[in-house]
């Protein structure tokens, strides 16, 4: 028999297990003493290892809407998170003049370790002056062809639906998806991507994509992840590079390539398009670079989603589709719709395709990362909850769009009546809810305009030249949220009309 001392650890080990249980204990309650008026999950309170554990599982939103149902709002779900569904505070936050600022989360979002870009810099000057230099290109005031580019894309798809899935099945997530990256990258820097006209899944985008997301909720949510990933090996094996040739780093390498043929070339430079604007504006060739990645990163899955789901979601409920179908035949038989395209401002006046959008939005915020924002020095108190400074608050878009307390007793079921029903009044509120899941004020989405052109024109001029099914009505759609909501196999079939 071995004698005892030879199978005990020898004392320093024990001693220093001592040491380290007593330090990661005592953390433990400090953490949780700190932010301990909020109410959540309780291991959320002591370690940011219980938001680690959600993201692993792929249940962050729904992790973070049940300790909203259960605590009520803000909920902690971390040692210094709070998380909220109150639109009204993310307006508070986001307001000009506001002195809460960007959290830890936003490091998260730089592609590349050493470069900030405007969806990523915490520095208030930094980031107000890029967007006083971008705004004039995103929503089409200095630019000539921002609709023009659209029209061309939308012909792709239509072309594209028309010829190759005649009579067979498409799977909508992945056409959209083709359809909203080579609308970015024409919008973007001139060309498309050619998705489309190869009707395939360029370079394994989407597939790197999908494995790619789970990576970017740990960076986004976890410093500790973030100071991984930056450190130089880390960036050798794991970061997309703009020198692959599969991937995210792919599609990256050709805008890049896009950018730098412009600086070579000015003057051979088309019209005055995005890229010309903020050339024009003084963004160097590096910084234009950046900010046509965020394009990319920020303005693909995001319309994509709203885009497939609008239509699914109007597909599988025949009275929806079929006010839709009355609406858009009216207004173009009776001369108000443009063809072969519709222009944005005659769409916009269709309300039903409004409420069918809105509801679409409000059903199924796609980028569902926290955004949180940081509580200033000397902390803040909004609607008498006292936020002390340091703590940081994420938004819960799907709480927070599918309140019963505004959107009634079926807030879970698509139902675009409910947006027409309301009196004014309401639908302002209703309105402003589900805005939000563009963020507010100093923050909002740069690419609102273009996202919401590009949903209204789409979606009638799919509708309009074509009557769509569901493939197998018993597959369901398989759906995965790691910050970022991504569909698979959404069969439909298009007829053309
Ligand atoms: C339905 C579609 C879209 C949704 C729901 C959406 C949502 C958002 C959200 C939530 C933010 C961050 C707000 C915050 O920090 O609090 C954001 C920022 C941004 N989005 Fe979008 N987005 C969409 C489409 C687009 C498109 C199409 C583009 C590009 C053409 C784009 C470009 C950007 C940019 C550049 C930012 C950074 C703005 C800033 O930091 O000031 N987005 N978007």
């Amino acid at each position: 028999m071995p004698a005892i001392t030879t199978i005990l650890p020898p004392a320093g080990a024990v001693v220093a297990l001592l040491l380290l249980s007593a330090y990661f204990g005592i953390s433990a309650i400090l953490s949780y003493r700190k932010l301990k008026q909020f109410q959540g999950p309780v291991f959320a309170g002591t370690s940011k290892l219980w938001l680690f554990w959600q993201s692993v599982n792929a249940r962050v939103v729904q992790a973070e809407w049940d300790a909203l149902a259960k605590y009520g709002t803000p909920a902690r779900i971390g040692p210094s998170l709070l998380i909220t569904d109150d639109a009204d505070l993310v307006r508070h936050m986001n307001a000009p003049g506001s002195k809460w600022t960007r959290g830890a989360w936003y490091d998260g979002m730089r592609l590349d370790p050493g470069h900030d870009h405007v969806f990523s810099t915490r520095d208030e000057a930094i980031h107000a002056d890029l967007r006083s230099k971008e705004i004039g290109g995103y929503n089409g005031r200095d630019v000539d062809n921002l609709e023009s580019d659209l029209d061309l894309r939308i012909t792709d798809l239509l072309e594209l639906v028309r010829h190759s899935y005649k009579d067979k099945p498409l799977d909508i997530a992945e056409v959209a998806r083709y359809f909203t990256l080579d609308v970015l990258s024409t919008i973007a820097f001139g060309r498309p991507f050619g998705f489309m006209s190869a009707n395939s899944d360029l370079w394994d985008y989407g597939k790197a994509n999908a494995s790619f997301l789970p990576m970017l909720e740990l960076i986004i949510n976890h410093p500790t992840v973030q100071w991984l990933i930056a450190t130089p090996l880390m960036q050798k094996l794991a970061a997309p590079r703009h020198t692959d040739t599969t991937g995210i780093g792919a599609a990256l390498g050709f805008a890049r390539r896009a950018v730098a043929e412009r600086f070579q070339n000015v003057k051979s430079a088309r019209k005055k398009d995005m890229l010309n604007h903020f050339m024009n504006k003084g963004l160097t060739q590096e910084q234009c670079e950046n900010e046509a990645h965020v394009q990319i990163i920020a303005g693909s899955d995001s319309t994509t989603t709203i885009l497939r789901c609008t239509l699914f979601l109007l597909i599988s409920n025949p009275v929806a589709y079929g006010k839709l179908r009355a609406e858009i035949d009216q207004a173009a038989n009776d001369g108000s719709l443009s063809y072969p395209i519709a222009n944005y401002a005659s769409v916009q006046k269709l309300p039903y395709l409004s409420a069918a959008l809105w509801e679409g939005l409000r059903m199924f915020p796609p980028l569902a990362g926290l955004k949180a924002k940081l509580v200033p020095p000397g902390g803040d108190t909004f609607k008498d909850v006292f936020y002390p400074e340091g703590t940081e608050v994420g938004l819960c878009d799907d709480a927070m769009c599918r309140k019963r307390e505004i959107f009634g007793d079926d807030a879970q079921f698509y139902r675009p009546e409910r947006w027409i029903e309301v009196g004014q009044d309401e639908r302002v509120v209703f309105q402003r809810t589900v805005d939000s899941i563009f963020g507010t004020g100093r923050f909002q989405c740069l690419g609102r305009h273009i996202a919401m052109m590009e949903l209204h024109k789409t979606l009638v001029e799919l509708i309009r030249n074509f009557d769509w099914s569901i493939a197998d009505p018993f597959a369901g759609v398989p759906t995965t949220i790691h910050a970022v909501t991504l569909h698979r196999n959404m069969n439909v079939i298009a007829r053309a009309r």
